[in-house]
């Protein structure tokens, strides 16, 4: 009862402001295992309690997870020679480790934030980056039953039960498509390690900042892209899917630096100055 009551207060009044992926290239040096970028994970936590507005957080795993996915085929499933159940449980292990850090410094910052993990909050996924309907209202609903509280949920990709291949990874990313279409933030914000999408990638010479991503107004601008090779959710360009599906949808969406004012503008609920916006075409 009081559940339902604390749902409906939340679905009534109170739209999210911004809905924010901490991305893992800003949260970890991705490189290198398990290594935490704490500069940026303070900086992150600090900008989200000092905004004012109703955040919800998601973030990805970087150097936490990434890792151990690869090595033990996660995202393949159970039918992979190389897949075990303890690399199941070792990445699991490796992103709720990550997933207390980022907690605890919101919760250092004065956030009320609660950890979310959507192997157990959301359950089986069916086939890669597929939350079946059941499993999607299960965890949509916790979510909402924190935001009713006023909790800020910290929700990570994760490892997850899988009803086709045995198991699966859910991404951040995917998890941001999700959310914004059921929680119809304000704003969407991905913060990465890089002040937004390039034409290509951007330790290539020339490579240049992609300001704005029009969503139904032609082809738009060509981008090339690379990704890191132990990771096992398609890097930036999957990134660029979830924004285009959630811009498409109507949700503007900026991509934009860590520990820069512009990230701080972001979750204030600004377009900052430096990112990019990827918004529907207005005649769309
Ligand atoms: N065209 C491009 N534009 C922007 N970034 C690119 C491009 N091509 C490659 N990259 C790289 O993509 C990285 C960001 O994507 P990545 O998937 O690592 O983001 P993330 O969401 O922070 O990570 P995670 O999935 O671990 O949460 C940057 O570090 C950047 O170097
Ligand atoms: C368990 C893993 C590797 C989660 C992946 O989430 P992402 O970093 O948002 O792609």
């Amino acid at each position: 009862h009081l559940t339902r009551s604390l749902r409906r207060r939340w679905g009534s009044s109170n739209q999210l402001d911004v809905l924010v992926k901490l991305g893992g290239s800003a949260l970890t040096n991705k490189a290198s295992f398990e290594t935490l970028h704490a500069d940026n994970l303070r900086d992150c936590c600090e900008n989200i309690a000092q905004s004012g507005k109703r955040v919800a957080v998601v973030h990805g795993a970087g150097s936490f997870g990434h890792f151990q996915a690869r090595e033990h085929a996660v995202s393949k499933g159970s039918g992979d020679p190389k897949f075990s159940w303890r690399g199941f449980g070792l990445t699991r292990s490796s992103v709720c480790k990550l997933n207390g850090l980022v907690v605890d410094g919101l919760l250092a910052a004065g956030v009320a934030a609660v950890g979310v993990s959507p192997c157990d909050a959301f359950g089986a996924t069916r086939g890669r980056g597929v939350v079946p309907r059941a499993a999607r209202r299960r965890g949509v609903a916790r979510v909402r039953e924190l935001l009713g509280t006023g909790c800020v949920p910290a929700i990570h990709g994760d490892a997850c039960i899988d009803e086709i291949q045995g198991a699966s990874i859910l991404s951040g990313d995917t998890l941001m498509t999700l959310l914004a279409e059921e929680l119809r933030p304000k704003l969407v914000v991905f913060i990465t390690d890089v002040p937004g999408v390039f034409d290509r990638p951007p330790d290539e010479p020339g490579a240049t900042l992609v300001p704005r991503i029009s969503v139904g107004a032609g082809r738009g601008p060509k981008i090339a892209t690379s990704t890191a090779l132990h990771d096992v959710t398609g890097g930036v360009a999957a990134k660029l899917e979830s924004a285009i599906a959630i811009a498409r949808a109507g949700t503007p969406v900026v991509v934009v630096e860590a520990g820069t004012a512009h990230a701080r503008a972001a979750l204030r609920g600004e377009v900052p100055d430096v990112c990019t916006l990827v918004e529907r075409a207005s005649s769309s």
